[in-house]
């Protein structure tokens, strides 16, 4: 699905990521931890096309992502989703209008949409709170619309940025559980975490693979996570 080949970064200060070789394979759940600073973002970026690879190349779904012009990278933005670190949302609309972002983006028919509107607001609990404005959200219930409006255009790929970042030990697991149902669906699934807790809870129910950005490499974790 994603392939990362001799990939380097650097932001202009000198390289932040070097060799990094990978490959997310369809249905695949990694992790991916580090120290802070260390280029998660950064290469979850590479992996969704938000930023090009300094050196090497980056495919996604047989796509060289750097040669890609705007219709394609628009399509390849519907088939990797994204939740991002700090999960924005437009703080004027509704919890369902902002879920509903990518279909308005995507040129759907929102009326034809509403069953699969309510479907995924119950699937992420925030039914009762379709109507209320982000401002009024808790942390987990803003990581909730996040992954929800990450997964309206069923993509095939769910990139998550530090998904439990902001929430307790109870809304991390609710958090993991959505994650790992989308996995069992078949969807390829990356996240980026400082949460060494989180990671043991995932790998008690799906398979996993931790990889690790240690002295700007990639490397696979070991069993001892
Ligand atoms: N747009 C940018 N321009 C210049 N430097 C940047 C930019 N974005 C990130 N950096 C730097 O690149 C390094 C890696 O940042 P990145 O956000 O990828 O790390 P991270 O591992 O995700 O960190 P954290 O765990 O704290 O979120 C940091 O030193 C950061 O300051």
């Amino acid at each position: 699905m994603i392939e990362l080949d001799n990939v380097g970064y650097n932001y202009g200060g000198g390289e932040l990521l070097t060799n990094v070789s990978a490959q997310l394979s369809p249905g695949s759940f990694h992790f991916l931890t580090g120290p802070s600073g260390a280029g998660k973002t950064t290469l979850l970026k590479l992996c969704y096309g938000a930023l090009s690879p300094t050196s090497g190349r980056v495919r996604a779904f047989n796509m060289d992502v750097k040669g890609l012009d705007r219709n394609q990278m628009a399509l390849l933005r519907r088939r990797i989703g994204v939740v991002h670190q700090d999960c924005r949302f437009l703080d004027h609309l509704p919890v369902k209008e902002n879920i509903a972002l990518p279909l308005t983006v995507a040129g759907k028919d929102l009326s034809q949409e509403q069953d699969n509107l309510q479907e995924l607001l119950n699937w992420v609990g925030l039914s009762e709170r379709a109507h209320a404005n982000p401002p009024e959200l808790s942390g987990g219930e803003r990581q909730r619309a996040a992954l929800a409006r990450a997964v309206i255009l069923s993509p095939e790929v769910i990139i998550a940025d530090e998904p439990t970042g902001n929430v307790d030990w109870e809304m991390s697991q609710r958090l993991l559980q959505l994650l790992v149902e989308l996995n069992r669906m078949g969807k390829t699934i990356l996240v980026a975490t400082h949460d060494l807790a989180l990671i043991r809870a995932a790998k008690n129910q799906v398979q996993t693979r931790v990889l690790r950005i240690s002295d700007k490499r990639l490397q696979l974790a070991g069993a001892d996570l």
